[in-house]
């Protein structure tokens, strides 16, 4: 089988996992995994198509500018450029773009803050961060709808080989070194956004 097989599958894989968790409302969401370095290519999920269903058009193959590397009728995701930054300042091989009510919510509620920060909870781990009292810091960026834009202000952000970014009213986009990372940061920040919501609810 062939890298870009293996790849393929591999992405098809965290697709379903995230489409079981019901993470692709409305066709939202946006994935990629590296295929190679040298040059540059990464499968991506094509634009505008329902996430749930699993079909042979679910990923094209992209360069380091975001353009289709084969030729193919796909159009890549919208939000590519944010992918290509990822991948060409870091290490990462795997970015996950999810909407969910409960990270809209928090990008909501302390979006004029610039950041979310999270502590004294035991999933902080899953960042590899394992003080007591270590803090895990989400930045949250306004949603501009020039995606050029967009990706330059992600891209502030953007310097280690995991990360995540909140994009306010708009969803999360997490990075890993693998797809097993990028998966383990996003269910780790839907956990913490999620337990969030519910407690700034019981505190009202
Ligand atoms: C209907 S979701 C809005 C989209 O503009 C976008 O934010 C998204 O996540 C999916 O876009 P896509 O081009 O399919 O990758
Ligand atoms: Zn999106």
């Amino acid at each position: 089988m062939s890298i870009r097989q293996k790849k393929w599958e591999e992405l098809a894989r965290v697709k379903r996992e995230l489409a079981a968790r019901d993470w692709f409302m409305g066709t939202s969401g946006n994935l990629s995994l590296k295929v190679s370095d040298e040059p540059l290519t990464f499968l991506v999920t094509a634009s505008g198509k329902d996430k749930r269903k699993e079909t042979a058009e679910d990923f094209l193959l992209v360069g380091a500018d975001g353009l289709p590397a084969e030729a193919t009728h796909l159009k890549p995701s919208a939000e590519t450029l944010l992918h290509v930054h990822i991948y060409n300042k870091t290490n990462a091989g795997c970015v996950l773009h999810v909407h969910t009510v409960d990270n809209n919510v928090i990008s909501e509620w302390y979006g004029d803050e610039g950041e979310v920060v999270f502590t004294k909870q035991e999933i902080i781990k899953a960042f590899g961060l394992w003080e007591e009292d270590a803090v895990f810091r989400i930045p949250i960026i306004p949603n501009f709808a020039h995606i050029p834009t967009l990706a330059d202000e992600f891209a502030k952000h953007v310097h280690t080989d995991m990360g995540a970014v909140l994009i306010r009213n708009h969803g999360i986009t997490v990075w890993g070194r693998d797809a097993f990372e990028a998966k383990k940061f996003l269910e780790a920040c839907e956990f913490l956004c999620s337990y969030h919501v519910k407690l700034l609810l019981l505190k009202r």
